[in-house]
């Protein structure tokens, strides 16, 4: 009989694993090694604390390269009267770093005497005169560094628990060591499993899965300083499973089981667990990453240090569930291992873009995009799908909504622990609106130059909306007038009247059906969209291209509900254009770079102009000037007209620019 999960709350499932490793002496550091100092120490930490052996400098140095003397000599020293020291009993000649001979106490530099053979002759070699003259005096310890200046012996060099970093391994070897004593790196074992798996670079058939959350896990290994061991994809069979399991603990400290670890037909990981081990928790109340596993196994006979335990971590299948586990239980678990305190996340309060929900049991992590828009500091969530990798790519951060909160109000404020610098938030445009392809070209191009573009697409009208509560500082619009074939104006009226608005036109771009290749359906125009064999996709009302259609529909004499489809909504060109491609439509409205990225064909119909409405505030911002700068940039303008169905004559052209009177509803 199955035994299906249950979720505990992830406090819980942490205490349990704390408790089993304590349990198994594994609470602590897991041994330590001496290793040489040099530059492969960096990232390592220190087991022990490392203390000065010797001073440094570890005798008094010359700072100059000049001569020795008794500051003494010198104090009657004046501009118009010099006094003169003879080399060998008054002055030397030293380097800089040389030691100082013992009775000497400063150094003059070279350039600030007069080096002499004889009274009045010049030296021969101003580095072996007969005598110095100098013309001021010199303060005793002037230009030496005393001994013990940067490090003094028995201090404090380096704490224990401390990662190393290029500059600390100077500071240690300045203080007399040769080697450093480092917690050693704990050993991971990566396994991933699924028959579905393929191994990255292999032809991919449909049902295959390109395998690489084994390397995602191995990367995080080794960024936290543990060091993975991958192993190759298991297929989903439970004694092959369990062997490699076997074999996988038996020379490691840590086994990381992926996939496997929900309730389907094929999800053995934690059998494998119970039979090889202990198994400790198997489900936890995070979103997403709920169905983790945690256990302890036992090693074979055979193995090396048989009675050790080693923990597993069953970590859920889905990309981001997996990358989220990692963070969760396998970060702390190494820098427990390693004697270094858990990471620490930078933490900022931002408030959010638009209303979510959450599942009032889970502690749920929800990735967003951070950046500021006037004085305040914006969170946009991003996609909730556990196997949207992009969204944690894209991600600024993660804002944990805690058990027992249902959902959060646009506005909200949430604490965000961020995965990059603070600073970096001050440099992003944040763009709500019309999702346009050309939006990702200029993505990369203020990548270029110091700004970060981050986009959200909530259609042209959801962007105007998103302006007039002050949450983007741009916005990519499309919105026909039906009335007098203009675009944007009107709408601005409505959505931002009173406002200082620049309105600025983007492109051109070509509007048609995307449909199948070879147009199996034969579909000439809108005018097929009313015929019963049809299946059409539409996207989300407020978005321009509905805008478009619904025009085009009144015009031909087409209403709704002879659409079949007509209800069914998707939020981007590509999503429509993907939906076309799996066959679940026949024919949906989008642009021509949209059939062209999924292999559609296109038929033409419209030519719309898509512009951008930036709040005069934020125009004149330095934020933005990248912005316009590459609305000028030959380089940029060829690359958007390279795309297809682009046109850039109207790029830059100022269509408004002031106060927005109001308007009617369009
Ligand atoms: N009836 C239930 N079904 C599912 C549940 C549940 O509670 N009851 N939980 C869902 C959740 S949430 C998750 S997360 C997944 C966990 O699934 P598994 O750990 O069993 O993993 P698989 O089913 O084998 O894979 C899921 C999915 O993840 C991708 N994947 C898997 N391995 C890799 C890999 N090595 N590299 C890249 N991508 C991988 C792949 O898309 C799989 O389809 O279960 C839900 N179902
Ligand atoms: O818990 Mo699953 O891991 O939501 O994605």
């Amino acid at each position: 009989m199955a035994v299906y999960l249950h979720d505990i709350p992830l406090d819980q499932a942490q205490a349990r694993l704390r408790e089993a490793l304590e349990e198994a002496g594994l609470g602590g550091v897991l041994a330590e090694e001496y290793i040489p100092l040099d530059e492969r120490a960096v990232g390592r930490v220190l087991s022990r604390a490392v203390w000065a052996r010797i001073s440094s400098p570890h005798y008094h140095a010359s700072a100059m390269d000049g001569f020795a003397l008794r500051s003494a000599d010198t104090r009657e020293a004046m501009p118009t009267a010099p006094v003169s020291l003879l080399l060998g009993s008054q002055a030397q000649y030293v380097d800089t770093g040389d030691p100082l001979p013992d009775w000497a106490d400063a150094v003059v530099p070279i350039e600030q005497v007069e080096a002499l053979d004889s009274a009045d002759q010049p030296a021969a070699d101003p580095r072996k005169p007969q005598a110095i003259r100098l013309r001021a005096g010199l303060p005793p310890w002037a230009h030496v560094r005393p001994m013990g200046e940067d490090i003094v012996a028995t201090q404090l060099v380096l704490p224990a628990g401390h990662t190393v970093r290029p500059v600390d391994l100077g500071a240690a070897a300045a203080s007399g060591h040769t080697h450093l004593w480092a917690a050693r790196k704990p050993r991971a074992a990566v396994l991933p499993s699924g028959t579905e798996l393929i191994p990255v670079g292999q032809d991919v058939r449909r049902g295959d899965i390109i395998e690489f959350n084994s390397i995602v896990l191995a990367g995080q290994v080794n960024t936290w300083g543990g060091e993975a061991v991958r192993f190759p994809i298991t297929p989903d069979d439970f004694e092959l499973l369990c062997a490699r399991v076997q074999q996988a603990a038996d020379e490691n400290d840590l086994v990381l089981l992926n996939a496997g670890s929900s309730a389907g037909s094929e999800d053995f990981s934690a059998r494998v667990v119970e039979r090889l081990g202990e198994l400790l928790v198997h489900g936890v109340a995070v979103r997403p990453g709920h169905p983790v596993i945690l256990g302890m196994l036992r090693r074979s006979a055979g193995a090396a240090q048989p009675e050790r335990r080693v923990p597993v971590v069953g970590v859920p299948g889905y990309p981001v569930s997996a990358a989220l586990t990692g963070e969760i239980f396998v970060e702390p678990l190494l820098s427990r291992w390693l004697g270094r305190g858990a990471f620490q996340p930078i933490e900022v309060e931002a408030a959010l873009t638009r209303k979510v929900t959450s599942p009032a049991g889970d502690d749920d992590f929800m990735r967003v995009v951070v950046g500021r828009v006037g004085t305040r500091l914006l969170a946009a969530p991003l996609s909730r799908g556990a196997g949207v990798i992009t969204s944690l790519v894209r991600a600024d951060g993660i804002a944990v909504l805690p058990r027992g909160v249902q959902g959060l109000e646009a506005g909200s404020n949430v604490r965000v622990r961020l995965y990059r610098a603070p600073e970096e938030l001050e440099r992003t445009v944040f763009a709500i609106g019309s999702h346009d392809l050309t939006l990702d070209l200029l993505a990369q191009h203020l990548a270029e130059r110091g700004r970060r573009l981050v986009s959200a697409n909530v259609g042209s009208q959801g962007g105007l909306v998103a302006l007039r509560r002050g949450e983007a500082h741009l916005a990519g619009s499309h919105l026909l007038d039906p009335d007098s074939g203009e675009y944007n104006l009107r709408y601005l009226g409505q959505y931002l009247a009173g406002r200082e608005v620049r309105l600025v036109a983007w492109v051109n771009r070509e509007q048609g059906l995307l449909v199948p290749k070879g147009n199996p359906k034969g579909v000439q125009g809108l005018a097929d969209l009313a015929r019963e064999d049809m299946r059409f996709i539409n996207r989300q009302r407020g978005a321009g291209t509905r805008v478009l259609l619904d025009y085009h529909l009144q015009r031909l004499g087409i209403r709704a509900e002879q659409v079949q489809g007509y209800e069914q909504e998707e939020y981007t060109h590509l999503a429509v254009a993907a939906a076309v491609a799996s066959g679940r439509a026949d024919c949906g409205l989008g642009v021509t770079a949209a059939a062209q990225a999924l292999e559609l064909d296109f038929i033409p119909l419209f030519h719309e102009r898509y512009d951008l409405v930036i709040p005069e505030e934020y125009a004149q911002n330095e934020l933005l000037k990248p912005v316009f700068d590459l609305m000028q940039d030959a380089a940029f303008r060829r690359e958007v007209s390279a795309m297809p169905g682009y046109d850039v004559s109207v790029m830059g052209r100022v269509i408004h620019l002031g106060s927005i009177e109001p308007a009617e509803r369009a």
